[in-house]
C-alpha cells in the first residue's frame, strides 16, 4: 500500500473546518485587509520569478492552519514521497506515476517499483534532441530532398492538448522556418482543413498516441498517410514523413511506421501528464530542444519546491488547499483559470483535462462512493475577452467561482500601451471581485453625477456588487519556457494535492471508457441502411432519423 487511505470527512481538521466555515461564511475579505496591514505579505508566496498572492481569499490564520492540518491528517507528505518514489500509486492500473522523472534534471536515479528509469528517459531525450536538431536545421529531408517546414501532430486528449497549449504559449520562441499544426477531432473537417495548408513534400506527421489504438487518432493517421501516398506514391517514403510517439511498439509497426522512427515512453506516464515525454516532440521541433529543455528545467524546479518546501509555504499545496476550502465548505462547483496572456489561450483547456480527468471521480480509494464533493469544473478564457463574456456572472451571479488570475509583468509584444492596459484590467478585476460596490457607494455615485433620488433609486439594486469573490493572482516576470514549465508543474501538483485529500485515484480515467464502448457497438449499425431497434427509443429514433437524413436519394 502506497500511503494510508484517509476519509477526509473523518479527520479532525475536516470537522473543525466545517464549524469554522459556518462561523466565517459571511466574513468580508475586504474587512480582513482593513484589520491587517500585513495581509498581502502574510498570504503571498514567491518562487523564483513567480509570485502567488492568495490574500484575496476568505481565509485567516486559523483557516490556513486548519487547512494545513487537513493536509497533514490526509498523509499528504507520505503521498508525495510515494509518487516521487515511484510507488504504484495508480493502483487501479497497477502503475507508478512518474511524469516527474521525465524532467528530473538532478542526475540522480528515479525508481519505478525498484527499477531506475533515468537511462530510458535520458535515452529518449537524446533521441528527441538529435531529431529536433535535424528537423530545424533542415538536415532531415523529405522525399523530394526538401527540408521540413510543417509539423502535423495527430493525437487527442493528452496526446494533443499539452503540445497545443505549450506551442501556443511559447510562440515567441518558434523557429522561423517551422510551423506546427494539430489534428485531434475525428471529424474529417479537422484533417481536411489542415491538409489544405501543407505540402506533402515538406510535412512531417507525428502520430502521437500512448496506446496507438485510439480510434480518432488512428482514423486521422490513416487519412494523412493516404493523402501523403497520393503524392509520394511509394510506401517506403512514409519513413521520411511519419514518426510515432507511443508506448506501443507493436501497434506502431502494424501501422507501418519503422520503430527506428518511434519515440517511446512508458506506462507510468499518464496521457494528461505526457507533454514532458516523447509526446513533446512537436514542441521540441517547434521551439528547439534548448527551449524544450528549459521547459523541463522549470518543471523540475517546481517539483523540488513541491517536494521539499514546508506545506505552509508550498505553492501547489496552498492552491490545492484553497480549492478544497471552497469546493467542500462553500459548495463552489467550478474554478476558473484566467490567463492575462493571449499566448496562453489554451491553458485553461489544457487543465480542463488535467484536472477534470484526474479528479472527476465519485468513488474513493476504497471503492466506496464518496459523501463529499470532488473535482470542480475547470474553465476559463484569456483576459480581457472573458471580461466581456462571462465575468458578469462571476461578479453578480448566484454562484461562487474562485478564480486564478495569471499574468506576465513583461510582454513579448510591447506595442503602444497595450500591456499596461491589459494589466490595469488584471489588477482591477481582482480588486473589484473582492471589494464589490455597496449601496451607499452606488447612491453616492449617482448623486455626484447630479441625478435625483427619484431618478436613480429604482436602479440602485442592480448596480450593487456584493464583492467577497475570492481570487488568486499569479504574477510572473515573463512567460518563458522555464516559467511555463514551472506553472504547468504547479497546477499538476495542485491536482495531486486535491486528489490525495479527496482520497481518490487521480491517475486513472475509467470514465472515458463507456462512451467509447458504446460507440464501437453503434458504428456497425451506422454502416447499414437497416432500421435499428436494439437501443432505447430515443437512441433508436435518433439513429434511424440520421440514416434517413443522410440518404440523399430519399
Ligand atoms: O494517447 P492515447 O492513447 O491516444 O490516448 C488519448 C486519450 O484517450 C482517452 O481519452 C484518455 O485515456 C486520455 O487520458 C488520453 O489522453
Amino acid at each position: 500500500m502506497a500511503f494510508p487511505k484517509v476519509n477526509p470527512t473523518q479527520t479532525n481538521a475536516w470537522k473543525q473546518l466545517t464549524v469554522h466555515a459556518e462561523q466565517t461564511r459571511d466574513r468580508q475579505i475586504k474587512d480582513l485587509f482593513a484589520q491587517d496591514a500585513d495581509r498581502f505579505k502574510k498570504f503571498s508566496l514567491t518562487f523564483e520569478d513567480i509570485l502567488l498572492d492568495y490574500s484575496k481569499n476568505n481565509i485567516s490564520d486559523q483557516t490556513k492552519s486548519l487547512l494545513l492540518q487537513l493536509a497533514e491528517e490526509s498523509q499528504l507528505k507520505q503521498a508525495i514521497e510515494a509518487m516521487f518514489g515511484g510507488e504504484a500509486i495508480n493502483a487501479t492500473e497497477g502503475r507508478s506515476v512518474l511524469h516527474t522523472a521525465l524532467r528530473n534534471r538532478s542526475g540522480k536515479p528515479v525508481y519505478s517499483e525498484g527499477k531506475d528509469v533515468m537511462l530510458d528517459v535520458n535515452g529518449v531525450l537524446a533521441q528527441m534532441e538529435k531529431f529536433s536538431n535535424q528537423i530545424i536545421s533542415g538536415e532531415w529531408k523529405g522525399y523530394t530532398g526538401k527540408a521540413i517546414t510543417d509539423i502535423v501532430n495527430i493525437g487527442i486528449g493528452g496526446s494533443d492538448l499539452g503540445p497545443v497549449m505549450v506551442t501556443e504559449a511559447l510562440k515567441p520562441y518558434w523557429k522561423s522556418n517551422m510551423s506546427v499544426h494539430f489534428v485531434s477531432n475525428v471529424d474529417g473537417t479537422h484533417i481536411v482543413e489542415t491538409l489544405k495548408k501543407v505540402n506533402p513534400e515538406t510535412t512531417l506527421f507525428m502520430i502521437a498516441s500512448k496506446t496507438f489504438t485510439t480510434q480518432e487518432t488512428m482514423a486521422n493517421a490513416h487519412s494523412a498517410r493516404n493523402w501523403f501516398l497520393t503524392s509520394a506514391k511509394d510506401e517506403s517514403l512514409v519513413a521520411k514523413h511519419f514518426v510515432a510517439l507511443s508506448t506501443n511498439a507493436k501497434e506502431v509497426q502494424k501501422f507501418g511506421i519503422d520503430t527506428a522512427n518511434m519515440f517511446g515512453f512508458w506506462d507510468w506516464v499518464g496521457g494528461r501528464y505526457s507533454l514532458w515525454s516523447a509526446i513533446g516532440l512537436s514542441i521540441a521541433c517547434t521551439i528547439g530542444f534548448d527551449n524544450f529543455k528549459a521547459l523541463l528545467e522549470g518543471a523540475y524546479a517546481m517539483d523540488q519546491h513541491f517536494q521539499t518546501t514546508p506545506f505552509a509555504e508550498n505553492i501547489p499545496v496552498t492552491l490545492g488547499l484553497l480549492g478544497v476550502w471552497y469546493n467542500n465548505f462553500f459548495d463552489a462547483q467550478s474554478h476558473a483559470i484566467l490567463p492575462y496572456d493571449q499566448y496562453m489561450h489554451r491553458f485553461a483547456a489544457y487543465f480542463q483535462q488535467g484536472d477534470m480527468e484526474s479528479n472527476g471521480k465519485y468513488v474513493d480509494r476504497n471503492g466506496t462512493p464518496v459523501t463529499y464533493s470532488t473535482g470542480p469544473v475547470i474553465w476559463g478564457e484569456p483576459g480581457t475577452n472573458g471580461q466581456h463574456a462571462f465575468y458578469q456572472l462571476i461578479h453578480q451571479g448566484t454562484k461562487l467561482i474562485p478564480c486564478d488570475f495569471i499574468a506576465p509583468a513583461i510582454t513579448h509584444n510591447a506595442i503602444g500601451n497595450h500591456h499596461t492596459l491589459l494589466m490595469s484590467n488584471f489588477f482591477a478585476q481582482t480588486e473589484a471581485l473582492m471589494k464589490g460596490k455597496t449601496e451607499a457607494e452606488v447612491r453616492d455615485e449617482f448623486i455626484k453625477a447630479g441625478k435625483s433620488e427619484t431618478e436613480f433609486a429604482p436602479l440602485v439594486p442592480f448596480k450593487v456588487f456584493q464583492g467577497n469573490r475570492p481570487t488568486n493572482s499569479i504574477l510572473v516576470k515573463r512567460i518563458t519556457p522555464y516559467t511555463l514549465g514551472s506553472l504547468i508543474a504547479m497546477y499538476e501538483h495542485k491536482i495531486f494535492v486535491q486528489g490525495v485529500i479527496w482520497n481518490i485515484y487521480s491517475f486513472d480515467q475509467w470514465g472515458v471508457e463507456l462512451g467509447k464502448q458504446l460507440a464501437s457497438k453503434i458504428l456497425p449499425e451506422l454502416e447499414t441502411e437497416e432500421e435499428v431497434t436494439s437501443h432505447d427509443s430515443s437512441t433508436n429514433g435518433l439513429i434511424n432519423a440520421f440514416k434517413s437524413m443522410r440518404n440523399i436519394s430519399k
